[in-house]
């Protein structure tokens, strides 16, 4: 298995409260009469990547919308259970869902810049909590274009179009405009899917140095990026946690049969 990243783990068991970014309690989800997720029960940690895995339709994509409550925009979602994100169930009504997101950025398959320069793309969400001093949105520009490496690229276009950029640039791109809000956790949706196997080795590392300063979750079908990258790894199946496992161990001696299977590519 290629190893590029060190990985300094805890058992799955043995993450405590102070080092869990995300508690995932007996978490149910219905879309109309379809049970997606079943009883998931789980502790994301702090600082660290955690990925999941499983066959198309399991429910992956579905669970990281959880976290930022982006279910809730498709009429018929129900859920039950809780979230535990920073001490608050994040599952209750009383929640301030807009400071949630600004807490728990999100970035998708296909990059999606606003049609808009590269600097009111990183800015956007600033502007949009009302943040108006020149100075502060420039060096918040300028920190998360760096944190996103991307800044050496584009300091002298950021009044450019963000469309010229390449999908490798406008994936770096997005996610800069998501760390522009200092999330806490960073939910990434198969990030590399639609990239070249360079750039993705790129944002790869570009994940491996973000994880200093955020928890990263990440779905991806790719059995050797999860490896590679994460930290933790979840296999899902049919909307239920199958196996939660340190990535080694999941990887090199998984418990299940049906997570073997998995990994070995025997289906899915
Ligand atoms: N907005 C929605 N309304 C109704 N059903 C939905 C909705 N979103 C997802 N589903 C259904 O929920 C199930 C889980 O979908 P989800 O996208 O979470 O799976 P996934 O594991 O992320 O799949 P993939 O790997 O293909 O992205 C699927 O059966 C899907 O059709």
């Amino acid at each position: 298995m290629l190893k590029l990243f060190e990985h300094n783990t805890l058992n799955v068991n043995d993450i405590g409260e102070e080092q869990t970014a995300v508690e995932v309690k007996n978490l149910n989800l219905w879309f109309g009469n379809k049970h997606v997720l079943n009883d998931i029960s789980m502790r994301i940690p702090k600082n660290k990547i955690t990925a999941l895995i499983g066959q198309s339709g399991c429910g992956k994509s579905t669970l990281i919308s959880c976290f930022n409550r982006l279910n809730d925009l498709y009429d018929g979602c129900k859920y039950d259970g809780e979230i535990i994100i920073d001490g608050q169930n994040i599952n209750s009504r009383k929640v301030n869902v807009s400071r949630l997101r600004t807490n728990v950025g999100m970035v998708f398959q296909r990059p999606n810049p606003f049609p808009m320069s590269i600097y009111e793309n990183v800015c956007y969400g600033l502007k949009l909590q009302g943040v108006k001093i020149r100075r502060h949105l420039d060096d918040a520009v300028e920190s998360a274009l760096k944190q996103a490496a991307l800044w050496d690229e584009v300091k002298d276009r950021l009044f450019e179009s963000a469309h010229v950029l390449s999908g490798g640039q406008q994936q770096r791109l997005v996610i800069a405009r998501a760390l522009a809000l200092k999330p806490d956790i960073l939910l990434l949706d198969e990030p590399t899917s639609a990239l070249d196997p360079l750039t993705t080795l790129f944002i790869e590392e570009l994940m491996d140095a973000l994880k200093k300063q955020c928890t990263i979750i990440i779905v991806t079908h790719n059995m050797q990026q999860a490896a590679r990258v994460s930290d933790y790894t979840a296999f899902f199946h049919q909307g239920r946690l199958i196996e939660y496992a340190d990535s080694d161990t999941l990887f090199t001696m998984p418990e299940k049969k049906q997570t073997e299977d998995y990994i070995t590519g025997r289906y899915g």
